[in-house]
């Protein structure tokens, strides 16, 4: 029999709506274990998709969309959304190259209103949208944002809420409300949450009433017939409203719903038992991840002036670790980059060595924060950026390419790449022995090279390249671990006597001494980054040769051009913007 009967007969909202309610429990669970069945092989985000089966459904089953226009916070949940809007056949392809993407994408589907990944965008959005329906005269439009709760903690999201609480937005805010981010959700909002659901009364008076809502909840996110009455009653009124609804990440799943963490995203597993796949046997090099979650520990063990904090990722930083060992010296403050980089700004202007770890396309939020309460006063925290470069699956929204770009050009700022694990842990033994301007540490996703990474201690000094090869013939100059594909693309052309190639360490300050020597010595020089090269080393090195008047050697820069990079595993994309080990052999050999 085949188990997604009901499910194949959607291909569009429409369909949908022409059930009859009795069937939509039968859907909900047709449409659970295909999202389990293509997750477990495919990979991707799990809990999130899970826990939102039902309220998937009861919003295409009430609303009229893509008319009603539906806003997904984050779009990691998005998973029943993409397959009930037609794309239950392409969903194999989620997150593969070529396929289509793990969040929602204008390019993609009209029912994904507003493209997202990074969080807490959705009210804001879904706000400027009622507001352009009110003035275009379409007053009986719907606009429906779809938010966690930690996301709604997030301080772009209280903005909107401030806003919107004043407007005449035919707005509806869903809080999906199961308790918990990737790691558990934090803070005192989080707190008046849990105390709501414990105690009811307390819905009666609340924070969101205050600020003009048409509150109602919470009630169950699983019972579909009480979904279905609630939005029917709130499709009549106008104005903001806000649905509080309580689920269950991972819902459906035993694993996924006792092990919420593990589950949010937990590669393969058995679709069947639920149970992750063995990891391949033998020991691996480390994650870097986990190279600045056991360094951290280690160096905080020696110095009580350490502190570290994350904006909602312990588990992706690692700083889980620390948070293990020392848990009053380590924070997380929930999805809150902004105030993550002012808060370590304030703790290191009290003499603590404070280590803020964000992944790199996050801190993109705190661009500000970074400019004008750290470079400006000259604060030295220490940044460790996560997750830069290409970080695969992702794709678009998460690629930390922009972070040597967008750092470059902020006087009194230190930026550093590692090419391995070994360097990471020294310059981070180096940034805590204190230094006299902020530092920005940016390291990639996945694993080192080095099963013996654990060595001594050694002082890096700062603003001093290396050289790792000698050549004759041409000079490549790299930055951060992509080193490992240059170190292959020479030994490919067998050329080790021709291409010399260099670490630059530190984008800024920029070795001068010893560019100087590489332009005096080279004709031909290569840059080579996993970043965009608009404003990152390759823009260094060229502003470089015209500031000193190179003018007869020639830079070539390898990198991301004028683009954004989609989905795919790094592989795949490092070929496709050519710093992959053949390409850029293919690169330096027309030069040999
Ligand atoms: C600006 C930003 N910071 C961090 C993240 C990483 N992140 C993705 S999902 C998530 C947790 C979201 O939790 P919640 O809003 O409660 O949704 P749930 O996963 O529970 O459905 C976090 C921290 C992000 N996507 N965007
Ligand atoms: C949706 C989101 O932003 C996170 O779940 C992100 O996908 C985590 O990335 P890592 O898997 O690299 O930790
Ligand atoms: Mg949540």
């Amino acid at each position: 029999m085949n188990p997604y009967a009901l499910l194949e007969t959607i291909n569009d909202p429409a369909d949908l709506r022409n059930m009859p309610e009795e069937q939509l429990g039968e859907l909900a669970k047709q449409l659970r274990e295909y999202i389990i069945e293509i997750v477990a092989t495919k990979e991707g985000h799990l809990g999130a998709s899970l826990g939102v089966v039902e309220l998937t459904i009861a919003l295409h089953y009430i609303f009229n969309t893509p008319d009603d226009l539906l806003v997904w916070d984050v779009g990691h949940q998005a998973y029943g959304h993409k397959i009930l809007t037609g794309r239950r056949e392409q969903f194999h392809t989620n997150r593969q190259l070529g396929g289509i993407s793990g969040f929602p994408k204008r390019t993609e589907s009209v029912f994904d209103t507003f493209g997202t990944g990074h969080s807490s965008t959705s009210i804001s959005a879904a706000l400027g949208m009622a507001m352009a329906s009110n003035f275009k005269g379409e007053k009986e439009k719907h606009h429906i944002a779809v938010i966690g709760d930690a996301s709604i903690a997030s301080g772009m999201a209280f903005e909107a809420l401030n806003h919107a609480g004043v407007s005449q937005a035919n707005l509806l805010i869903i809080l999906n409300d199961n308790a918990i981010g990737i790691d558990p959700s934090v803070g005192a909002l989080k707190e008046y949450l849990t105390n709501i659901k414990v105690d009811r009364k307390l819905a009666k008076n609340n924070i969101i009433r205050a600020l003009n809502f048409d509150y109602s909840g919470p009630i169950d996110g699983h019972n579909l017939p009480r979904l279905l009455k609630e939005l029917k009653r709130l499709q009549k009124k106008k104005g903001p409203k806000f649905l509080h609804v309580i689920t269950t990440k991972g819902k459906g799943l035993r694993q996924a719903e006792q092990d919420q963490v593990r589950y949010h995203a937990p590669g393969k597993f058995d679709k069947n038992s639920g149970e992750l796949l063995p990891k391949p046997k033998g020991d691996l090099p480390p994650k870097y991840q986990d190279v600045f979650g056991h360094t951290i520990v280690e160096l905080a063990e020696k110095n009580a002036n350490i502190v570290g904090i994350t904006p909602a990722m312990p588990t992706g930083s690692s700083l889980k670790y620390m948070m293990e060992k020392f848990p009053e010296r380590a924070f997380d403050v929930g999805i809150a980059e902004q105030h993550a980089v002012t808060f370590a700004a304030g703790m290191a202007t009290q003499g603590l060595n404070v280590f803020c770890n964000i992944y790199s396309t996050f801190l993109q939020r705190a661009y500000d924060q970074l400019i004008h309460d750290v470079a400006l006063q000259r604060i030295p925290v220490i940044f460790c950026l996560d997750r830069a470069g290409l970080v695969g699956q992702d794709g678009a929204t998460h690629h930390g390419v922009f972070d040597l770009a967008f750092l470059r050009c902020i006087p009194n700022l230190i930026i550093f790449a590692p090419r391995d694990e070994v360097d990471l842990r020294n310059i981070m033994y180096t940034a805590q022995l204190g230094l006299s301007d902020p530092i920005a540490i940016r390291y990639p996703r996945g694993r080192g090279k080095n099963l013996d990474w654990k060595k001594p201690f050694s002082q890096i000094t700062i603003g001093k390249a290396k050289q790792l090869s000698k050549g004759n013939k041409i000079a490549v100059i790299s930055i951060g671990t992509i080193a490992e594909n240059v170190s292959q693309a020479i030994s490919i052309l067998s050329a080790e006597k021709q291409i010399a190639h260099y670490d630059l360490r530190f984008l800024a300050p920029l070795d001068s001494e010893l560019l100087h020597e590489i332009f005096k010595q080279y004709q031909i020089i290569f840059t080579v980054e996993d970043g965009v090269l608009n404003g990152g080393m390759g823009s260094a090195i060229s502003e470089f040769t015209t500031k000193y008047n190179y003018n007869y050697q020639k830079v070539v820069s390898l990198g991301v051009e004028e683009q954004f990079i989609e989905h795919g595993t790094v592989e795949e994309l490092q070929q496709i913007v050519g710093i992959d080990p053949k390409s850029m052999a293919k690169q330096f050999e027309r030069f040999l």
